[in-house]
Order: C-alpha cells, then structure tokens, then sequence
C-alpha cells in the first residue's frame, strides 16, 4: 500500500531525467540473507505513459524488484530510479506520486469501504481534511465501488478488496501506479474488471507497472512488457515487438490432413505438425497464396488457411527454449 510522506510532494522535484524512463534500473541485484539471488543484474526501463507488463513464473524475482523499487528494501548492489530519483534514497520525495498495491491491500474488515479510505486519507499528511470526502467520493466512483461503499469490508469480495485497495492508492492524482499481481486469487469476473479498470486508468497517460504470471493477461492490457525467469530479466520491449520477434505459424485447417502435410513439406516449407483437423509449420518464405494453391490443387479440402500471428508465449519459448508453465 502506499506509504504517505511526511513531506509536501513536490512535482517540479518528481521530473523524470531525460530519456530514463518512468522507472530505470542498472545491474539492479538482490541476494537476500539466506543466500538466495532473487534478482540479478536487472536492466529495466518503463517508458512515461505505458501499462508495462513485469511477467515471469512465480519466484521469479517480480515482488523483490517491485519493493527495491518502492523503497521497502535495499538492493545488494546495481540502482534503480523511479520518477527520475534514486531509490531508496529518494523516497519521500517519490512515493507521493507513486500509488501502489502490493501484497494485497491492508484493509479494517469492520470498517465499511468508505470508513477505510477515509482512515488512508487521514494517515496521508498532504490531504486537506476539508476535501477529504470529495475524494473518497471520487475514488469510490473511480473503482465503481460507490454502491457498497457503506458495506463492511470483509463482506467484499477478493476483487471488491482490490478494488478498495486501488481506491486508496488514487486517492491522489499519481504519475505512477505499481500493481503486484492485482489479479492473482481473483475468479474471471474479477479479473476483467481490475483489467477494465487498469486499461481506464492508463487511457488518463497514469504510467501502469503491473506484474503478472500471466502471459495472456500481459497481452490483453499491457503496451509493454519484460520478461523475468529465475531472476534474471530475458527481454523487454513493447508486447508487439516482443510477439512480433517470434515467427508465426502457417495454420491449414482440412479433414484431409495426411495429404494436407505431405503438401506442405513438398513445398518446402519446415516443422510440419498434424494436430487434429489441422496442419500447421513454419511460415513459408514466398507468397503464402501460392500454398494454398498446390493443396488446392493437390485436391486437399481446405476449410482455413492462414498465418497466425505470434503470441507472447511462444515468444518466451522460443527465448527460453521452455514453456510458460506455471501453477496460477
Ligand atoms: N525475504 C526473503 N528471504 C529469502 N528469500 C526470499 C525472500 N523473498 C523472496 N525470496 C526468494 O527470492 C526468489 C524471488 O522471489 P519473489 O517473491 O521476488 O518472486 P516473484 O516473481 O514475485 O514470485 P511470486 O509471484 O511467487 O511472489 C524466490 O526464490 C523466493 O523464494
């Protein structure tokens, strides 16, 4: 949750250093006590106005370098700024402007959802007390929380909560929003309302740093994305990019499959699967057309043909050689 300051925010202070990034990291590394290397030499820039997705399987060092870059832990070594300042040096000048929703939100059960925003709005120095309802009033609307906002908050639901907790981190306007996992527990209902409300929220330029180990999440609200495994990071970039480097796959849907492959590889083109009542390889190298031609000729029933774009999945498979499989 975010930490209020004891000092006035001061937007001039929060500037971002030319051509750095939202967020920026060098070498940024964290070995904890045990002797765990949780995060290694991590190189990560978010650009200004980006929903930027932080993907990797669980344990791969995602809440680690969310809380170097929240100031709540040091790093072994490497840096890290966010807004253009050092952290965790700079973090009463940053963390105004930073929302943030890690771990969950922390929230009174015996307090109705108002009550509790109204306590974080309280604990915040900064906020005028006589404009204190207004802005409730505003961030329970925000999170289309006004109608329960009179009902306990252990009578919520997870995404009820979360949505709660995103109330209290726009409480003030934020130039930065870092969500870990915001949907992780939530049921699909759940889920695509926090993904409805992180797209709405970017649309007003808020920079979004969310992290996930969902790959079709990441591609359904992220602009960008890095990708983390075993604490280290193995790209970056935007989630069209990153998807585009992948190769796509010819896809020729036919009950006649046997001939359908026998075909294809005659035309040259390479890892030919038969999988159901389709046929897939590699994209051809010359005018996909001209295919479709010979298994047309060749008296295939071709019912779909085409090039399927690639995801960001068999992007990562391709970068890993593994795939993305983790228990949600
Ligand atoms: N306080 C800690 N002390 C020692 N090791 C830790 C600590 N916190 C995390 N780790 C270890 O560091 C590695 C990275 O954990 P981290 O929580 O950053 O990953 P993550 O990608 O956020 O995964 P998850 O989604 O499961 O939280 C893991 O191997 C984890 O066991």
């Amino acid at each position: 949750m975010d930490q209020p300051s004891a000092t006035e925010p001061d937007p001039e202070a929060a500037g971002e250093g030319a051509g750095d990034g939202v967020i920026h990291t060098h070498a940024l590394t964290k070995r904890y006590r045990g002797g765990q290397l949780a995060v290694d030499g991590l190189d990560l820039t978010v650009p200004a106005g980006s929903v930027f997705g932080f993907l990797g399987p669980n344990g791969s060092g995602k809440t680690t370098t969310i809380r170097m870059l929240m100031g709540l832990i040091e790093p072994t070594s490497g840096s890290a700024r966010v807004l253009g300042h050092p952290m965790p040096r700079a973090s009463r000048t940053v963390l105004p402007h930073v929302g943030a929703l890690i771990e969950g939100p922390a929230l009174y059960g015996f307090l109705s959802g108002r009550d509790n925003l109204i306590r974080y709005d309280a604990a915040d120095p900064t906020a005028d007390p006589r404009t204190r309802g207004t802005r409730v009033g505003a961030a329970l609307d925000r999170v289309g929380l006004t109608a329960a906002a009179g009902k306990k908050a252990k009578a919520y639901s997870l995404g009820m909560k979360q949505r709660l907790g995103l109330a209290a981190a726009l409480l003030q306007p934020r130039r930065l929003l870092v969500l870990d996992e915001p949907t992780n527990g939530l049921d699909p209902q759940g889920m695509r309302e926090i993904r409805s409300l992180v797209r709405e929220l970017a649309s007003d330029g808020t920079t979004v740093f969310l992290s996930s180990h969902l790959l079709d999440e990441i591609e359904q609200v992220c602009t960008h994305a890095a990708v983390m495994a075993q604490g280290r990071l193995i790209t970056q970039g935007s989630v069209s990019d990153l998807a585009g480097g992948a190769r796509g796959r010819l896809v020729v849907r036919t009950p006649d499959t046997a001939d359908a492959a026998r075909v294809l590889k005659e035309q040259g083109v390479g890892d030919v699967v038969i999988d159901e009542d389709r046929v897939t390889s590699d994209p051809p190298e010359g005018e996909p057309a001209a295919i479709n031609a010979a298994l047309v000729t060749a008296g295939v029933r071709v019912r779909g043909f085409g090039v399927e774009r690639a995801s960001l999945e068999d992007a990562f498979v391709a970068l890993t050689g593994e795939g993305f499989d983790v228990a949600g």
